[in-house]
């Protein structure tokens, strides 16, 4: 038995309530296979779209008299609990399904951040939908918001990514997860906050989830962190004629292509550190980089990128 954090992809949750509630529903007959299986799950999720999404709607509203003005962190806490109500209720029926008698909790959670993080200073978390990069200039004159580049899939927003240092609710999440709980925690990184004089406060950003999921990963000891996103494989030379999956990845080799530029920053890139950082910070640990849709044939090795610190194979 083994305790595995599972973190969703974002863009890989859909466009529309409809569209998440459906992929949802497919994951969540994979993530209950690995509760059969007898192992511990701890679910996170990203939120790049969703709270984009949310922000859009909400600043739309502001600006035109509807509502107060709903500040960005807000609008992260909204995204948890969109995202873990459609996971906690997918997961729910599922469970009940197969059959199995386990409870299924979302923990609103925040993460604490540097005030003096240079991330601030550098937005590169990319949020929302994508635009033609003429669309793009024009609401960045109109609004003052920051466009990028988003691997070659258009330009969208980008906001301040810091380093994620410390899970405010951990503890809750490690109660939790004792009593048998399935957890879902650390959705869209967590809500990025601050310590002050007089307590913590939200900030603006979006913390990379992946970073999260591998913090969260070591701080409740798990064995392995399994990253489901939109491609099958982690590739090399990839989105050109001549991309090749990578099916097993050690540390030494990741070093390798990240320095060779394999890896877009703000998408692949993260997902390989994360992975890095977890796999090379404990005995016995390994990734696995695969798509929501493949996750049984990527336990089963048939598809997948598998991370370790060393060459050798560690499975669950
Ligand atoms: N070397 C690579 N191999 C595979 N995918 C890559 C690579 N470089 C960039 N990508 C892109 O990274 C995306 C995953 O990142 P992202 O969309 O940010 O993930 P998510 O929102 O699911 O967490 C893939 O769908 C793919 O478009
Ligand atoms: N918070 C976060 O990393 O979201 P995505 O997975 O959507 O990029």
């Amino acid at each position: 038995m083994a305790k595995i954090v599972v973190a969703l992809g974002g863009n890989a949750l859909g466009k529309s309530p409809e569209e998440q509630l459906k992929l949802v529903k497919h994951t969540a007959a994979s993530l209950v296979g690995l509760v059969a299986a007898g192992h511990k799950v701890v679910i996170s999720h990203g939120n790049g779209p969703q709270v984009g999404a949310i922000n859009l709607g909400m600043n739309f509203a502001a600006e035109n008299g509807k509502t107060a003005a709903f500040p960005f962190p807000e609008c992260g806490a909204m995204s948890q609990g969109y995202i873990g109500y459609h996971l906690q209720q997918s997961l729910q029926n599922e469970l009940h399904r197969q059959g199995i008698q386990k409870d299924v909790a979302t923990v609103v959670t925040q993460v604490e951040v540097d005030p003096s993080d240079s991330a601030f200073q550098n937005p590169s978390k990319p949020v929302g939908d994508f635009y033609s990069q003429a669309d793009a200039a024009k609401i960045q004159a109109e609004k003052g918001y920051t466009f990028k580049e988003d691997a070659g899939r258009g330009y969208r927003q980008v906001v301040p990514s810091p380093q994620p240092k410390t899970i405010v609710e951990l503890n809750s999440i490690n109660h939790l997860i004792e009593a048998g709980s399935l957890v879902i925690a650390g959705g869209g990184g967590g809500v990025p906050v601050v310590k002050t004089t007089t307590g913590l406060r939200g900030v603006p950003a979006v913390i990379d989830k992946d970073r999260s999921s591998a913090l969260l990963a070591d701080k409740i000891a798990a064995d392995q962190l399994i990253i489901l996103t939109a491609v099958d494989d982690v590739f090399v030379n990839y989105g050109q004629t001549n991309q090749r999956a990578l099916r097993h990845l050690s540390a030494a080799d990741a070093h390798r292509y990240i320095d060779d530029g394999q890896f877009a920053p703000g998408s692949m890139l993260p997902k390989i550190e994360a992975c890095l950082d977890f796999v090379t910070s404990g005995d016995q640990r390994s990734a696995l980089i695969t798509s929501l849709d493949h996750l049984d044939d990527a336990l089963a090795g048939k598809v997948g990128t598998l991370i370790t610190a060393t060459a050798v194979n560690a499975t669950v």
